[in-house]
């Protein structure tokens, strides 16, 4: 699957955002290496603390469904530029995704920024810092 087939399945699962606080719709849609595409919506909650972003819905779609190796993530949004990805989902991406992970942030407008899992998040705390 290409780049533009992947945003094309980001800016479908955006239609099924569930967003009646913020309005705000975002769609992912995440490349296993096997080429399976499990997009994810934001979805939000009167309880606002459990509002889950569509980066998030995407990859824990794929890790419940027992899959652990990605190409590349799509994210679209209705934003200036291309969107960019909250701390909370660079963290989950640093954990779940590979750091050579693709990620394609982009906009209904068009813009494509390329980047990977690693540079969104130099530095992360992982596994690693947990025990010596
Ligand atoms: O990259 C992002 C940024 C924000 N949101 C969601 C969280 C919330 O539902 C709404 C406003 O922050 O957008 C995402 O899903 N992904
Ligand atoms: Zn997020």
């Amino acid at each position: 699957m290409n780049q533009e087939a992947l945003i094309n399945e980001a800016k479908q699962a955006r239609e099924r955002a569930y967003v009646p606080y913020s309005t705000f719709k975002v769609g992912a849609a995440l490349l296993s290496k096997d080429g399976k595409v499990y997009g994810g919506c934001n979805i939000e909650n009167a309880a606002y603390s459990m509002c889950n972003c569509a980066e998030r819905t995407a990859i824990f779609k794929a890790v419940s469904e027992g899959v652990t190796e990605f190409d590349a993530l799509a994210v679209v949004a209705d934003t200036e530029g291309p969107v960019s990805p909250c701390g909370a989902c660079r963290q989950v991406m640093s954990e779940l995704l590979q750091p050579e992970t693709i990620v394609y942030l982009t906009n209904l407008r068009g813009d494509i920024s390329q980047t990977s899992v690693g540079e969104l998040l130099p530095g992360a705390f992982s596994k690693g810092d947990l025990h010596d």
